[in-house]
């Protein structure tokens, strides 16, 4: 890379910091999309704090998501999400990667959408299933039909995340660069609400 590639990654990450001035930036969107690795590779391109909340969940309970469903419940597990999202929200210049699933609750929505920058990380089914389909850590793909449960999340969630401030597509690209995408995309989100 350049020295100038450096200056303009920089210059472009110091731009940011300054339109964002400490609010969390917060990653939405369906499982596989990408959130917790691109949110680690944005965070630290930004100098921010990268804080996940299926992480921060797990670690509270001293169980894996997986397990919490199981023993739990979701509507256990989404109360959770809310109460750790809310806690994480009051923390400034943080990059936060949500579960998929929380944007969709509308009470943690609310709270997303009034103390945080909300970006839609976008990717379609054959994308998003070739990446679930990598692990087996996600309670709610657990059926007789992966594919058509995560089609059918996809069509109900779409229209929800839908409503984050901006949306970038998560590419199959090495994922520095969708965090790159993320960012050229905020600087553009803020010159076009400043004209
Ligand atoms: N841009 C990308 N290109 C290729 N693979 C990706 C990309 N983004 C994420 N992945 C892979 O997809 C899987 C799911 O990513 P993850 O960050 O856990 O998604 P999420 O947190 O949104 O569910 C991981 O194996 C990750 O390495
Ligand atoms: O979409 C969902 O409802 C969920 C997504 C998961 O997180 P990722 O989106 O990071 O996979 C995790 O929170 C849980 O399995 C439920
Ligand atoms: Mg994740």
């Amino acid at each position: 890379m350049s020295r100038t590639d450096g200056g303009g990654r920089q210059g472009r990450a110091r731009a940011l910091a300054s339109r964002l001035n400490g609010r969390p930036l917060v990653l939405v969107g369906m499982m596989g999309a990408g959130k917790t690795t691109v949110g680690r590779r944005l965070a630290a391109r930004l100098g921010r704090q990268f804080i996940d909340s299926d992480e921060e969940i797990e670690r509270a309970a001293q169980m894996s998501i997986p397990e919490i469903f199981e023993q739990r419940g979701e509507g256990e597990f989404r109360a959770g999400e809310m109460r750790v999202i809310a806690r994480l929200l009051k923390e400034k210049d943080i990059v936060l990667a949500t579960g998929g699933g929380a944007f969709v609750n509308a009470d943690t929505r609310a709270l997303v959408k009034a103390g945080a920058v909300s970006v839609w990380l976008k990717a379609d089914l054959d994308v998003l299933f070739e990446r679930v389909s990598r692990r087996s850590n996600r309670p709610l793909l657990k059926t007789a039909d992966p594919r058509g449960t995560l089609e059918k999340l996809i069509e109900d969630r779409y229209p929800i995340y839908a409503e984050a401030d901006l949306t970038v597509v998560s590419r199959d690209v090495p994922q520095d660069n969708v965090a790159g995408d993320v960012i050229v995309a905020l600087l553009d989100h803020f010159k076009k609400e400043q004209a």
